[in-house]
């Protein structure tokens, strides 16, 4: 499973600075490659592949002057994984930069349509049709939200999505709101896939709030103005608070990391273990973990430690490069497992490469039995919205019994969290579970 990406967009000072950083903050949400757009006097692009700062090292940030920034950190669940975002592209004689975030569902047939009627794609990622149909109903309607409410009918999917064009910024939801989107105002405008990315810059002097499914965003220089120009839907990813965004960041609403203590304590409560201690898979599993300790009264430990200078390993392309990665990024601490009886907590299994591995390393430093549990329910289908859930035959929990993946874990006991328990953890009815219940919001699918 790969993840989405990360967007950032700004109407302030310095808002090239600004997009670097808030890409630092974002940096969890796509390590593939990064780049910053700015307008000045037409659209100017820098970007490159590997971190963030790897992309803007040295002096180059400073080649871009502007007060109108949109950023991206990608991993790519679309196209070639050695392209970049923003994108820039043209139609109906207008150039624009894209940055998306979410995958297109009827990107292949509608491609297939902007071909016939003579318009030319010059990248392999879904991203640009976002821009190709919004400037091909620009044209048409000469007004950008009356075009960007033809892009909400047209393409299906999901879009959290910046545009750059005409020395003006657009930022939109999908209609669903698939994925994150948040809005900050103070000392200029901000939006970014996580709020986390904008209180570096607002905190309290600002308003931060949710970009709702549906609306738009319009800004130049100027002035500001926001509409809602589709029926709000609200099946916002479950993933995120899963394990995708950041514990201190609020997604609709909800904060991830009480979320996931939430998950931990409901997963205490349907399966309890008898263990001796309470240990986390460091980072994403933490919160479930502590939760599960304060539930069940297991007391909490550092188990694993993590590597600080690897990066996630979920979403690293080749089956190689995880298991290796999975070695090097988590190590056994032999004082607080030898002997026991550990309760392993983690947030997901996917293809169940980590988890092999750890319950095999805890049993080489002696401890006694490995009880895992998970603060999700098994992932049993693809995500065709933004986060590359890799094909069914690659997911674990796809076709076998719990029973079945406990055998391939080499654990002494497995449970997973049920539907009905993650959605009390969240708090919210309308989520997207695809992937854990092969139920599909409809609207994605409607072409
Ligand atoms: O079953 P697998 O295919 O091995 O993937 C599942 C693991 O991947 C994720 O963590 P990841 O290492 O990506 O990142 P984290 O450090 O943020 O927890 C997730 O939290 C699981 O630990
Ligand atoms: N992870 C994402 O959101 C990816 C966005 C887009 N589909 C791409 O591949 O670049
Ligand atoms: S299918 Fe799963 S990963 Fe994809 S959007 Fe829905 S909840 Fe998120
Ligand atoms: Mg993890």
């Amino acid at each position: 499973m790969r993840e989405k990406c990360g967007i950032f967009a700004t109407v302030s000072e310095d808002a090239p600075k600004k997009a670097y950083y808030a890409l630092i903050a974002l940096q969890h949400r796509g390590q593939e490659s990064a780049g910053i757009s700015v307008w000045r006097h037409k659209i100017r692009t820098l970007s490159g592949l590997g971190f963030v700062q790897d992309v803007f090292r040295g002096p180059v940030l400073a080649k871009l002057k502007s007060n109108l920034a949109i950023a991206h950190v990608r991993y790519s669940t679309s196209g070639s994984p050695t392209e970049t975002q923003p994108l820039e592209t043209e139609c109906c004689g207008k150039r624009i930069a894209v940055a998306h975030n979410g995958t297109l569902t009827n990107f292949l047939p509608l491609k297939r349509e902007y071909e016939k009627r003579g318009v030319k794609f010059h990248h392999s990622i879904d991203s640009e049709l976002l821009g190709v149909s919004f400037l091909w109903h620009l044209r048409e309607s000469n007004d950008e939200f009356e075009a960007m409410k033809a892009v909400f009918d047209e393409v299906k999917g999901a879009y959290s999505v910046a545009f750059l064009f005409d020395g003006k910024i657009l930022v939109a939801r999908d209609p669903v709101g698939f994925r994150p989107l948040s809005y900050g105002e103070g000392d200029g405008h901000y939006f970014a896939s996580e709020d986390s990315a904008i209180r570096l810059f607002l905190e309290e002097r600002g308003r931060i709030r949710d970009v709702k499914p549906g609306e738009v965003f319009l800004l130049d220089g100027e002035s500001v103005e926001s509409r809602v120009m589709a029926e709000e839907r609200h099946h916002g990813c479950v993933f995120e608070y899963i394990y995708f965004a950041r514990p201190d960041s609020t997604i609709d609403g909800v904060n991830v990391y009480s979320a996931r203590v939430r998950m931990g304590r409901e997963l205490a409560k349907e399966s309890p273990a008898s263990g001796e201690v309470v240990i986390d898979v460091p980072d994403s599993g933490r919160a479930a973990a502590l939760g599960f300790s304060m539930e069940s009264g297991i007391p909490y430990a550092e188990g694993l430690i993590k590597n600080r200078y690897i990066g996630r390993t979920f979403i690293t392309p080749g089956q190689f490069n995880r298991e290796l990665k999975v070695r090097l990024k988590l190590s056994p601490v032999r004082e607080i497992v030898g002997g026991k009886r550990v309760v392993l907590v983690d947030d997901s299994i996917v293809r169940g490469t980590t988890m092999r591995r750890i319950v095999s390393m805890l049993r080489e430093v002696g401890a006694r039995e490995v009880h895992v549990r998970i603060a999700s329910p098994p992932i049993r289908h693809p995500c065709y919205m933004g986060i590359d859930i890799p094909t069914r035959h690659e997911l674990i929990a796809a076709f076998g019994s719990v029973e079945n993946v406990r055998k391939a874990i080499g654990a002494d006991s497995l449970a997973y969290l049920s539907v009905e328990g993650l959605k009390r953890a969240v708090g919210r009815e309308e989520l997207c579970m695809a992937c854990l219940t092969g139920d599909y919001p409809e609207w994605a699918f409607r072409f």
